[in-house]
């Protein structure tokens, strides 16, 4: 079962919470959480601006591709992605933004494209705004939920803070259309996948579509109003936590109905060493997303 959590109550560390969050963190790898701070109406916005650029035609959209660069800022549309090998090209379009290093931070001209900068579009004219304004704010309750997760598997709090002070933090705007009448079983809206970084808080528009691989290998559906986030793990906090925090299978397959859904993948700093505590192994936390985006963007995969 995938659990819904207060992170009000996980901020006072109320004991049962933070069982019920050791055991979604490890057994199942997924949960729901309410009371984060970013209310139905923020979302609402957030995802009315994404709605409103994917409604754009191509030709607009064409302006900011991220086929047309070395990095995944942009628009990527449609079959631009393939996360899994075995699939073909995920159906959605996806928009990414990710972190402005600001000038004198040891990676601002270190030229590496998990900072590459962003692209805007001009359309709609508050996109921008109403993006970065999100960004920052979703990032916080992100660093929140990872200092709740450190103190429920019993460790400092803050003991992954210093690991994200410039975060390859990358936020996303999925568009999954109608799914074509055409698609077959080897098409999905995307295709099954575990995220690459550390957390992911994802807001959906409230349509149904997002499947959980369970321990108990079935396929269980998980939904989230505007306001009720769905969290995840990735692959890198699953070696930094040594297993203790699980990244798990999902998928999107799509149906009659359009949807959107706004992930924010929460990833540490370039150097952050993700290798399990004293294992005297190193990985490179940008070393494993930048092999992980050149594995799964198309654009990428013919680059690379
Ligand atoms: O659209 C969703 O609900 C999930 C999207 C997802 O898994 C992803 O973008 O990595
Ligand atoms: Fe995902």
């Amino acid at each position: 079962m995938i659990q819904n959590l207060d992170l009000k109550k996980l901020d006072q560390r109320d004991p049962a919470e933070l069982a019920k969050l050791q055991s979604a963190v490890q057994d199942v790898g997924f949960l729901t959480v309410s009371n984060t701070g970013l209310d139905s109406d923020r979302i609402r916005q957030v995802i009315g601006a994404y709605r409103a650029f994917f409604h754009l035609p191509e030709t607009e959209k064409n302006q900011v591709d991220m086929a047309a660069t070395g990095s995944n800022r942009g628009w990527g549309a449609s079959q631009s992605e393939q996360v899994d090998p075995e699939a073909n090209p995920d159906l959605k379009e996806v928009f990414d933004c990710g972190y402005e290093v600001p000038a004198g931070n040891r990676y601002h001209d270190a030229d590496l494209s998990v900072y590459a900068p962003n692209l805007w579009p001009d359309n709609p004219p508050e996109f921008r705004s109403t993006i970065q304004a999100y960004y920052s704010d979703a990032c916080a309750v992100a660093m929140r939920v990872l200092r709740v997760i450190a103190a429920a598997l019993g460790r400092d709090a803050n003991s992954f803070d210093s690991g994200f002070d410039t975060p390859m933090a990358l936020l996303r705007g999925n568009y999954y259309p109608q799914r074509p009448s055409w698609a077959g079983d080897r098409d999905f809206g995307i295709g099954a996948h575990t995220d690459y970084g550390c957390l992911t808080l994802l807001a959906t528009d409230g349509t149904a579509g997002l499947e959980v691989f369970m321990p108990d290998q079935s396929w269980e559906r998980v939904e989230a109003a505007p306001g009720t986030f769905v969290i995840n793990f990735g692959e890198m906090l699953e070696f930094w936590t040594a297993g203790q925090v699980k990244a798990t299978l999902h998928r999107v397959v799509g149906d009659a109905h359009e949807r959107l859904s706004v992930p924010l993948f929460f990833n540490p700093s370039y150097d952050t060493n993700v290798a399990p505590p004293d294992s005297g192994e190193t990985i490179r936390a940008g070393e494993h997303l930048t092999q992980r985006f050149n594995e799964t963007y198309v654009h990428l995969q013919a680059a690379s």
